[in-house]
This record gives C-alpha cells, sequence and structure tokens, in this order.
C-alpha cells in the first residue's frame, strides 16, 4: 500500500488547521491523496465545529492506519499545543508544538514510515521570538535532514504554478543584505541544483534556466549598478560551460510577460520579491512552494498564516491541496536525490 504523506500543522492559530479540514473535507472530488496530520487533534476539532465543520471525524492515527482510515477519518498523529489557541491571534507559547510536528514530519519520512513532507505555513516573527533560529522551513528542512543522515544539504526554494516556476537565490533577508549576499558561487549552485531536480522530480529533460539581473534593465551595462555584469553574467558562464541552458541576466521587468515565460523552465531571481510577485499573481490560489535540494520530498502551499480570516472559514484550501497532489506525485517516483 502507498505511504501517507506527512502534514505538518503549522501556525494552530493560523489557517493551517482548516485547510487540513477542507482538503480532508474535498479528499474524493479532488483527489487528495492521504495524508497524515501531524499536530494537535484537539485545534483540529474545535477548528472544526467553529467553522461549521463539527461533523468531521478526527481521530488518532499512525503512518501505518492512515491510508486505512482516511476514507472514514481525518487521520492525526498527536503532538500537543501546549497552550489554548486563539484563532487569529498567534502566541510563541505554540511555537515547540509548531516545530515538533516539522520534526516528527521530517523524521517519519527520513525513515520511510510517510512518503513525503507537506507544511501548513509558520509565523516566522512568531517562532523568532520564540527562540528559533532558522529564516524559515527551507533551511530548518536541510538541518534535519543533516541530523539523521550527517550530510550538509543545499536547500533551495522554487514555488511554482501551472504558468510560472520560479527560484528566489537569496530568501529571507533584509533587502538592503541582498547585494552584499549576492556571490557568483550563490548563482552557480543554486542553478545546479535547480536544474538537476527540475529533471529528476519534475520531468524536465534539459531545463532552461532564465536569471533575472539585479539592477533596473539588468544593470544596462554596467552603467546602472555593476552587479549584473561583475557577478550574475560570469555565473552564468560558469554555468554554460557545464553544458546547462542558461538565459540572461535578463531585466527582471520584462521577463514576466506571457511570451517571455514561454522561453524558458524555470527563473532564477536575485532576491524574494522579484521572484515571489509574479508567480503569486499568476497563481496564487494554486501556487506550491517545494524545496530542491533535500533527500526527501517537500512541498507547501504558496502563501502565509493569513492570521486575519483564521476564525472566518473564508481560506480557499486550493494551494494546499495542489501542494499535497504534487508531493504524492514526486515521491511516487523516489526522492530524485
Ligand atoms: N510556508 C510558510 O510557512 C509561509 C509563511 N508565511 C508567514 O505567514 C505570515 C503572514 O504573511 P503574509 O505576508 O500576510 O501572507 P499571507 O499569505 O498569510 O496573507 C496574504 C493575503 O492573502 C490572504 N490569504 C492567504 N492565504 C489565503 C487562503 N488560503 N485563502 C484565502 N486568502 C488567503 C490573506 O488573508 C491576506 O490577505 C508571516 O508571518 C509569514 O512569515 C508566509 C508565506 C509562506
Ligand atoms: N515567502 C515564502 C516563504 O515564506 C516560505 O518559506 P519557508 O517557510 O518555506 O522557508
Amino acid at each position: 500500500m502507498a505511504l501517507p504523506l506527512a502534514l505538518s500543522q503549522g501556525d494552530p492559530a493560523g489557517i493551517g488547521p482548516e485547510l487540513a479540514i477542507k482538503a480532508w473535507v474535498n479528499r474524493v472530488e479532488s483527489g487528495v491523496p492521504p495524508f497524515l496530520f501531524f499536530g494537535d487533534p484537539r485545534i483540529l476539532k474545535q477548528r472544526a465545529s467553529l467553522l461549521g465543520f463539527g461533523d468531521v471525524p478526527v481521530v488518532n492515527a499512525s503512518p501505518e492506519t492512515t491510508v486505512a482510515t482516511f476514507s472514514e477519518a481525518l487521520p492525526v498523529f498527536a503532538i500537543d499545543a501546549a497552550c489554548p489557541i486563539d484563532p487569529g491571534r498567534p502566541d510563541p507559547m505554540s511555537a515547540p508544538g509548531t516545530i515538533s510536528a516539522i520534526e516528527t514530519s521530517v523524521k517519519m519520512t527520513m525513515r520511510g514510515k510517510t512518503a513525503a513532507v507537506v507544511t501548513n505555513p509558520i509565523a516566522k516573527s512568531v517562532l523568532y521570538e520564540a527562540g528559533f533560529k532558522f529564516p524559515g522551513h527551507t533551511e530548518f528542512l536541510a538541518e534535519l535532514a543533516m541530523k539523521e543522515t550527517g550530510e550538509r544539504y543545499r536547500p533551495v526554494m522554487m514555488l511554482s504554478c501551472p504558468s510560472l516556476k520560479v527560484v528566489p537565490v537569496t530568501i529571507h533577508i533584509p533587502l538592503a543584505d541582498v547585494p552584499a549576499a549576492l556571490t557568483s558561487d550563490l548563482i552557480v549552485e543554486t542553478a545546479r541544483i535547480t536544474a538537476q531536480d527540475l529533471t529528476t522530480r519534475f520531468g524536465i529533460k534539459q531545463p532552461v534556466l532564465a536569471f533575472s539581473g539585479l539592477n533596473p534593465h539588468a544593470g544596462e551595462s554596467g552603467t546602472i549598478g555593476r552587479e549584473d555584469e561583475d557577478i550574475i553574467r560570469p555565473a552564468l558562464q560558469i554555468l554554460e560551460r557545464e553544458g546547462l541552458k542558461v538565459k540572461g541576466p535578463l531585466p527582471a521587468d520584462t521577463m514576466f510577460h506571457a511570451a517571455a515565460r514561454s522561453s524558458y523552465d524555470v527563473a532564477l531571481c536575485m532576491y524574494h520579491d522579484q521572484a515571489l510577485i509574479p508567480v503569486k499573481t499568476l497563481g496564487f490560489e494554486d501556487g506550491v512552494n517545494s524545496t530542491l535540494g533535500l533527500p526527501f520530498v517537500r512541498t507547501s502551499p504558496d502563501h502565509g498564516t493569513a492570521f486575519a480570516i483564521a476564525d472566518k472559514g473564508v481560506a480557499a484550501p486550493s494551494s494546499l491541496m495542489e501542494a499535497l497532489k504534487l508531493a504524492a506525485q514526486i515521491s511516487s517516483h523516489g526522492t530524485g536525490r
């Protein structure tokens, strides 16, 4: 029997519990693969009754019992939240439970009990307040993988929707720090991992990688900033010599219209918003965040915790459902690494 996916709870005061309930309710008509929710069953039950899903049966389960249970009830691997949860009001006291749900999902997946990790959104600032030392899941997952195998992993964030795939080369750092963080080595390493995983996990034989510039007009031949010529172009030359198909550095403002998008498989952008604005504009409802470079498959919805709507019942589960389907599809061929 196929293994279930591990779905971590995310911030319990956010929309994660609601999305899990709605994904389970839509499982048949939307083809949602079996998942095991790692989190506090009391939170799921509370949220279900608050939002009019009180008839959803929530049962304690293990990876071994999930697939058989899934058609009848929402299976939960119980992890204590350790504090009362008020939807929309995040509390750093819930951080240990949030982190433990991620850790347990990874452990189960790396030990072959679950097929892949799908994460519900966490609020970075809430976890930072509780002492969490990682910028986000992406880097934390690499650390957890290293704990399991002793090997170092270089994680790469990729967001995708049907019409676009993007990779931010620098991720959660202040914009003012981007130019100093950007090096040819960082670009080359990010591109190699992206190209490998696009081939092994996404079935794109020889992906075309398009690179944005950093400055307006990709620096206009070095007259509006030097990074495009001094850092990005040399990285592309190295990649080209290695046989990768690359384009750029391209002006970021003109590389995302439909005709431009049809000329490449993935856009590697120099900072977070340069990459995420186009993909969330084109496909917020069905966008998926995947972590490349890890020894297991991880996906997540493209959005955050949406605290302002966590008690309203209006959160759309579509992005989480796409994340679950993509994780199942990729992991059915192995990890690709
Ligand atoms: N993978 C993750 O763990 C991610 C976590 N975050 C975290 O989420 C928190 C909030 O971030 P924001 O920038 O406000 O982004 P957000 O995605 O939570 O919300 C942005 C807007 O989209 C709406 N929205 C989000 N998801 C929705 C859904 N499923 N259905 C309907 N409307 C939805 C929200 O109500 C809000 O208006 C931050 O603390 C951030 O760190 C953000 C992105 C990803
Ligand atoms: N903006 C994307 C995001 O915040 C997702 O980060 P991560 O938690 O997947 O590392």
